[in-house]
């Protein structure tokens, strides 16, 4: 019987062990999200950030700026949050409007308040097994991935998608667990040949229902990172992932859902990525 990965019932339970954590310190933790734009689903996932934040007991600082900020007032702001000693973890909601460079927004932040994982700093230290911040999506799955198999030593586990995002952090993750990680992306011959052959899977495409039920192992733990929103009956619409789900969970021996998988991982974790930064900056004050 196949087993389906509660992603949403774990991050519960992780914030509700950071919002215990939190509340043995003798400063709040702060978090400041900016967003630029108006972007539907990038307010949505900021104001659940900004409602999580404030949940666990941290402090939220809110940045929403008009579409049309120009990239100097941007890493002005950016900067300003570096300096700012109430400040622990500072995320720019992604993607930013097209005029702005994204690459040197994510460079102005301070590595040890990268709570996103994405400056190339963190990325370097993640790929060398160093001590870093790890972006919030990949963390995610690791975690499922760690609560659902003991130990993943010798398992070989496919990556589809090869993102700075998700892709590639995912990658480097499950290679320090000692899996034989093979990337995959639209390049790759034969994919579903290939993902046939993982124990693991992860798909982080962002191409609704790609991965079909015959691309699964039997047994496979499948971990969906994507969300996709497409057209549903009546002129609505509904949330699907990079897998067929309904084809492939009779034959996976673990999967996630979409929703309810991996994307509420994501806020919980960048809830703990700012615990982790706050408590590195505080000791180092
Ligand atoms: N700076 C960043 N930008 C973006 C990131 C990121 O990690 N850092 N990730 C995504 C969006 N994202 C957070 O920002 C995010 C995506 C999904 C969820 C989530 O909880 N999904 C639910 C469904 C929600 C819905 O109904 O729409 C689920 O899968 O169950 C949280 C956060 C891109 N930008």
């Amino acid at each position: 019987m196949t087993q389906i990965i509660d992603g949403k019932a774990f991050a519960t339970k992780l914030r509700a062990e950071i919002a215990a954590e939190v509340a043995t310190l003798s400063y709040k933790p702060g978090l400041a999200v900016v967003l630029v734009g108006e972007d539907p689903a990038s307010k949505v996932y900021v104001a659940n950030k900004a409602k999580q934040t404030v949940e666990v007991g941290m402090n939220s600082f809110e940045h929403r700026l008009p579409a049309d900020t120009t990239q100097e007032q941007l890493l002005a702001l950016v900067s300003q949050l570096n300096a700012d000693p109430a400040v622990h973890g500072i995320l720019v909601q992604l993607p930013l409007p097209k005029h702005l460079d994204t690459e040197s927004v994510i460079a102005t932040i301070s590595p040890e308040k990268d709570v996103d994982g994405l400056t190339v700093v963190n990325a370097g230290r993640l790929a060398s097994g160093a001590e870093g911040l790890i972006p919030c999506t990949p963390l995610g799955c690791l975690l499922l991935l760690q609560d659902n198999i003991s130990d993943m030593t010798g398992l070989h586990a496919v990556v589809i998608g090869r993102s700075n995002l998700v892709g590639k952090p995912v990658a480097q993750l499950l290679l320090q667990q000692n899996c034989t990680v093979t990337m995959a992306h639209s390049k790759t011959r034969d994919l579903p040949g290939l993902c046939r052959t993982a124990d693991i899977l992860v798909a982080a495409v962002g191409r609704p229902e790609m991965v079909k039920g015959d691309w699964v192992k039997p047994g496979a733990v499948v971990i969906d990172v994507g969300i996709n929103r497409v057209p549903a009956s009546e002129g609505k619409t509904k949330l699907v992932g990079d897998v067929a789900y309904a084809e492939a969970a009779p034959i996976a021996g673990k999967i996630t859902p979409v929703p309810g998988g991996v994307g509420p991982m994501t806020i919980a974790c960048l809830l703990r990525n700012t615990l982790t930064a706050a408590k590195r900056l505080e000791a180092a004050r």
